[in-house]
């Protein structure tokens, strides 16, 4: 049986078959802004993207993802915390059951209700599969949502739901422009860490922004109604698709801000 977030298969189990799940850079973590260090040579990030590599939209069974043509540096993170080009490869959420958990990161404590992450790979590598074990591979952008007015940006992912609410569905998705799924404000904090679902690689420079956007309790029902299983199997709503805060260990979160 694969790896899922139920209690037989869930973040608890998973180190049976990862066992880096134990490593010293998981993620995610629990970010307390008061120990966060201040760096004054973080740079601001660069995130510059371009509509027209946005592909599809697909259920993959543990998340809905949109998925970018990665073949140019079009859409692409660069400065930040990092050095070098990172291209879009995708970005995808993480939800609660209810608008009171969600998140992946917490902020001293503070669940939010989702958490939307954008993954780009490292160019100094060939591809994202070559990019996602390596140390410097990935770098993702971590977003909070939080309750507050209706985001017609969201809105127009939560359209395509109905077409791919089962897992394994897919449909076109062009011309959507991931920037305005951003905060105004680009402050950050940044550590080094991994990726929050098995293979759990220990790849990811997290950058996780300050500022949350919001989102509506509606549309937040709108995302409890995609399922974790696939089509003709019994419905198993796919909420709760986080993993909890994990050891900080011999880390440091810097902040871009003070
Ligand atoms: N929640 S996350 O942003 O850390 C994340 C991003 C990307 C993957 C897919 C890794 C595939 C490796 O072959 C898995 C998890
Ligand atoms: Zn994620």
């Amino acid at each position: 049986m694969s790896w899922g977030y139920k209690p037989n298969n869930g973040p608890q189990k998973w180190v049976e078959n990862f066992p880096i799940a134990d490593g010293v850079r998981q993620s995610p973590i629990d970010i307390v802004p008061g120990q966060a260090s201040y760096d004054a040579g973080l740079k601001p990030l660069t995130l510059k993207y371009d509509p027209s590599t946005c592909l599809d939209i697909l259920n993959n069974g543990h998340s809905v993802q949109v998925t970018f043509a990665d073949d140019t540096d079009s859409s692409s993170l660069t400065d930040g915390p990092i050095s070098g080009l990172y291209r879009l490869k995708q970005f995808h959420f993480h939800w609660g059951a209810s608008d009171s958990k969600g998140s992946e990161h917490t902020v001293a404590g503070t669940k939010y209700p989702a958490e939307l992450h954008l993954v780009h790979w490292n160019t100094k590598y060939t591809s994202f599969s070559e990019a996602a074990s390596k140390p410097d591979g990935l770098a993702v952008v971590g977003v909070f949502l939080k309750i507050g007015g209706e985001n017609p940006n969201l809105q127009k992912l939560l359209d395509a739901f109905d077409t791919i609410k089962s897992k394994g569905k897919q449909t076109s998705f062009e011309n959507f422009d991931p920037s305005t799924l951003l905060p105004g404000c680009l402050d950050y904090w940044t550590y080094d860490g991994s990726l929050t679902t098995p293979p759990l690689y220990e790849s990811v420079t997290w950058i996780v922004c300050k500022e949350p956007i919001s989102t509506s309790s509606a549309q937040m029902a709108k995302f409890r109604t995609l399922l974790f299983s696939a089509d003709g199997a019994a419905q198993d709503c796919m909420v709760d698709n986080y993993r909890p805060p994990q050891p900080l260990k011999d880390r440091t979160v810097r902040a871009s801000f003070k």
